[in-house]
């Protein structure tokens, strides 16, 4: 069985890295035309897997604009789920699930379980229970071969709060990279637990060189982050998955246009 790591850097390898996000915002139906129930839902997101399941390396359907509409749009979510990953592309599902562990591992089997509809290749999780609690996550995910994304820096400003906050001399942003690094320790090419470091912050405060996992770096477009801002907080760094959704979803509903916008904006951050 090949690891996250290792499927995660031959998509970007033959891909590019980006992750451009299916969240189906009720403006964004809106401006593309279609209705506000579920099969306006189901037109949005079916129309960004095909524009972009066959181009980009990484989706992250969001799943809560899917859950609002109740088990008819989690039914669409886990058809995106199967079309994309069908299309070559890797799946994180964003979810940002995150409890105590014998609920934590009820969430394992709905996002990483072989044979579960909601399994993508990953899934985001936040650690605010504590990293340890993500425990059942992480030994389900090494044991199909998907990976987790852990929040340590999130894009938006009231993050610091929680983030920030020291504890004996470390912030917890910090122990949170931390108890990756030690996840992700000796595996080759990269383990498979990423963090999420918002492309957005004036800067990280925390030292990310031993993580050997991979970073997505969400805030591009929408919240105002360009590839300037990528270089800035994370030259050097191992494997940057950059994300966007709201900036490059504005183009659809034509597919040519959503899938130039995407790879536009993938060879910009190259560049
Ligand atoms: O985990 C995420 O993807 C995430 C983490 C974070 O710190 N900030 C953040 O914006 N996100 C998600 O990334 C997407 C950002 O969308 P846009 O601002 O439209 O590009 C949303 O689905 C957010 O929930």
């Amino acid at each position: 069985m090949t690891g996250f790591g290792a499927r995660l850097t031959a998509a970007v390898g033959a891909r590019g890295a980006l992750c451009v996000g299916i969240d189906p915002h009720p403006g964004l139906l809106d401006a593309w035309g279609l209705p506000l129930g579920v099969d306006g839902l189901e037109r949005f997101a079916m129309t960004c897997v095909e524009a972009l399941a066959g181009e980009v390396a990484v989706l992250k359907p969001q799943s809560a604009f899917f859950e609002a509409h109740g088990s008819r749009g989690v039914a669409v979510l886990e058809r995106v789920i199967a079309e994309s990953r069908a299309a070559g592309a890797l799946v994180l599902v964003d979810a940002k699930r995150g409890d105590i562990g014998s609920t934590m591992a009820a969430y394992a089997q709905a996002y990483l379980a072989d044979g579960s509809p909601l399994a993508g290749d990953a899934v985001t999780l936040s650690p605010y229970l504590g990293f340890g609690s993500l425990e059942p996550a992480l030994v389900t995910a090494e044991a199909t071969g998907r990976g987790v994304f852990v929040l340590a820096l999130t894009s938006n400003p009231e993050g610091a709060q929680v983030q920030r906050a020291e504890q004996g001399g470390r912030s917890v942003a910090q122990a949170v990279v931390d108890a990756a690094a030690a996840r992700n320790a000796g595996a080759e090419p990269l383990g498979p637990v990423g963090l999420v470091v918002g492309a957005t912050l004036a800067e990280t405060g925390v030292d990310l060189t031993g993580l050997n996992g991979a970073i997505l770096a969400p805030g591009v477009g929408a919240q105002g982050a360009g590839p300037a801002d990528l270089s800035r907080l994370f030259g050097g760094a191992g494997v940057v998955l950059p994300t966007s959704s709201r900036d490059v979803l504005r183009h659809g509903p034509d597919t040519a246009a959503l899938r130039e916008a995407a790879l536009r904006l993938r060879d910009e951050l190259v560049a």
